[in-house]
């Protein structure tokens, strides 16, 4: 039987789907909401699922998952334990400490009448204005998408869809097409 690939349908589509136990990382933040209140510093175990909708290639592959995981992985293993703090929103701030006193580097966090230091590797500030599970769907996937375009070039990926799961049953949803 012929392996060559049959042409396509332009009826059909592909995808892959990924959702592994060990895609988590493991974070503090503090929601902030709407009227200006926010919840108290605290974290979760978040779980991320993946989806890339591409043309199947020659030899019936959207993308190898052996060589799209990693890419995901990392992305996780880069956020893991550390408190996840929202670099665009209007009323927090985060300032730099010296090392001094024999203290290392350390960050001052400020929201409104709050006041917080942690050491400075402990800290992520990411391009976002509120650490909901959406947003870090959104910079997964925008940090996906650019990755899995730089390593697999020849892949023509039609959608990527990225889910965080904050807590079990509910989970923000990010999709980037084309
Ligand atoms: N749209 C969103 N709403 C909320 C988010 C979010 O990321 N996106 N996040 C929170 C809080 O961070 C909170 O920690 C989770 O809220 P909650 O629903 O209370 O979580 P639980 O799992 O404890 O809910 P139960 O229904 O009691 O199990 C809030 N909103």
């Amino acid at each position: 039987m012929s392996t060559a690939a049959r042409p396509t349908d332009p009826r059909e589509t592909w995808s892959i789907e990924i959702d592994k136990e060990y895609l988590k990382f493991s974070c503090a933040h503090f929601l902030i909401f709407a009227d200006g209140t926010a919840e108290r510093l605290h974290g979760h175990n978040y779980r991320v699922y993946a989806e890339v909708d591409a043309a199947l290639d020659d030899h019936g592959l959207v993308i190898d998952f052996i060589e799209v995981k990693p890419v995901i992985r990392e992305l996780c293993d880069w956020l893991d334990e550390h408190w996840l703090l929202p670099g665009q929103h209007p009323d927090l701030s985060v300032r730099d400490l010296p090392a001094r006193d024999g203290l290392s580097e350390h960050v001052e966090v400020r929201f409104k009448d709050r006041l917080y230091t942690a050491p400075k590797d402990n800290v992520i500030v990411l391009p976002i204005n509120n650490t909901s599970a959406e947003n870090f769907a959104g910079y997964i996937g925008r940090e996906l998408a650019t990755r899995l375009r730089q390593r697999f070039p020849a892949v023509q990926i039609r959608l990527i869809e990225i889910k965080v799961e904050e807590t079990p049953g509910q989970r923000g949803v990010f999709r980037m097409r084309g």
